[in-house]
């Protein structure tokens, strides 16, 4: 089974704004509010694409009963931790550019905790856990390397999704995937990554502090699969861009999909990369036929 865990979950209220002005009041052309955090938006692309999986985390309050009707909806499996408080709802302004304020989330309890690591516990060699998005301020720092440690016992194969020092802390535990986007792995390094040699000499530091596998996600400038000895990159066909928001978590949720059926890491890293364009390219997550669609249009090329 696949899980995903979001220990911070959202709604995603996206705006509409002609000519968006700070300072000012602006009003939506439309709006619209959907279930958001990087594991759940995982969980909706495997279903979409056909896989089955269960939502992790922790969630509260009126936007957490919001977010569990939606999955619901699309008949995804939750095994949420209930907590006081209410998840953050991020908001989302689409202009000229895009805007994201992403919010607070509720205090995390010692027991909700306790609750989640005896979940975990349960994990067999079987299973993929997919570790993704920020950590909620009150829970400790290095939660994601702890959580890792207590799937590790089991040998879960761990998949993660991060940035900042949550980033920092998991590069060294081995994980079977991670996906930064340049941007990210630039931080990690202190340095500012253009180019593509530079990209994929950066992805090989990580491989070399014990990761499986990096995908190296650059926006509209495509994606990089780095391991051991090889790397692809994945060109991003042109089209036109709706909403990037959740265009990571898509590439992570596409390639498992694949992953999860023929175990072929190219094949999956080649229908991440279409799976994350074609998010992109729509108003909402990718469905089956839009990445079908744009597979051909994205084109692999090994390095
Ligand atoms: N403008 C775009 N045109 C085509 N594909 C895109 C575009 N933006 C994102 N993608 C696809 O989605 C992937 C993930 O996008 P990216 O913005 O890098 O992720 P993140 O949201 O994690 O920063 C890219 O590697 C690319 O394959
Ligand atoms: O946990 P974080 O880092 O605040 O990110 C949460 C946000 O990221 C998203 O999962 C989208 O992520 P990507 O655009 O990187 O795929 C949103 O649904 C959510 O609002």
């Amino acid at each position: 089974m696949i899980y995903t865990c979001t220990l911070n979950p959202s709604i995603d209220y996206f705006l509409d704004v002609n000519e968006f002005r700070t300072g000012q009041i602006n009003r939506v052309k439309t709006d619209k509010k959907m279930p958001g955090g990087k594991g759940i938006n995982v969980s909706i692309v495997l279903k979409r694409l056909g896989v089955s999986s269960e939502t992790l985390g922790f969630i509260g309050g009126f936007t957490g009963d919001f977010i569990k009707q939606a999955l619901k909806k699309e008949e995804i499996r939750t095994n949420f931790i209930e907590v006081n408080g209410d998840s953050r709802i991020n908001v989302k302004v689409k202009s000229d550019t895009e805007t994201e304020i992403n919010g607070h989330a509720p205090d995390i309890t010692k027991e909700n905790i306790d609750q989640l690591f005896s979940q975990l516990k349960e994990l067999t060699d079987q299973d993929i856990l997919v570790l993704s998005g920020s950590v909620p301020e009150s829970l400790p720092k290095t939660i994601y390397k702890d959580m890792m440690e207590v799937v590790s016992k089991n040998n879960v194969k761990v998949i993660v999704d991060t940035s900042g020092p949550a980033f920092n802390e998991v590069v060294t535990m081995k994980p079977f995937l991670i996906k930064p986007n340049h941007l990210e792995l630039g931080d990690y390094f202190g340095v500012e990554l253009s180019n593509v040699e530079d990209i994929i000499s950066y992805a090989r530091k990580l491989i070399d502090l014990g990761v499986e596998h990096v995908i190296v996600s650059m926006g509209g400038k495509g994606a990089l699969l780095v391991g051991k000895e090889e790397a692809f990159f994945a060109s991003a066909p042109k089209g036109q861009v709706k909403n990037s928001v959740g265009a990571g978590d898509s590439v992570v949720g596409g390639f498992l999909a694949e992953y999860s059926v023929s175990g072929d890491i190219v094949k999956a890293f080649h229908n991440g990369a279409a799976s994350g364009s074609a998010t992109a390219f729509s108003v909402d997550l990718c469905t089956k036929e839009e990445v079908l669609a744009l597979l051909p249009e994205v084109k692999l090329t090994k390095i």
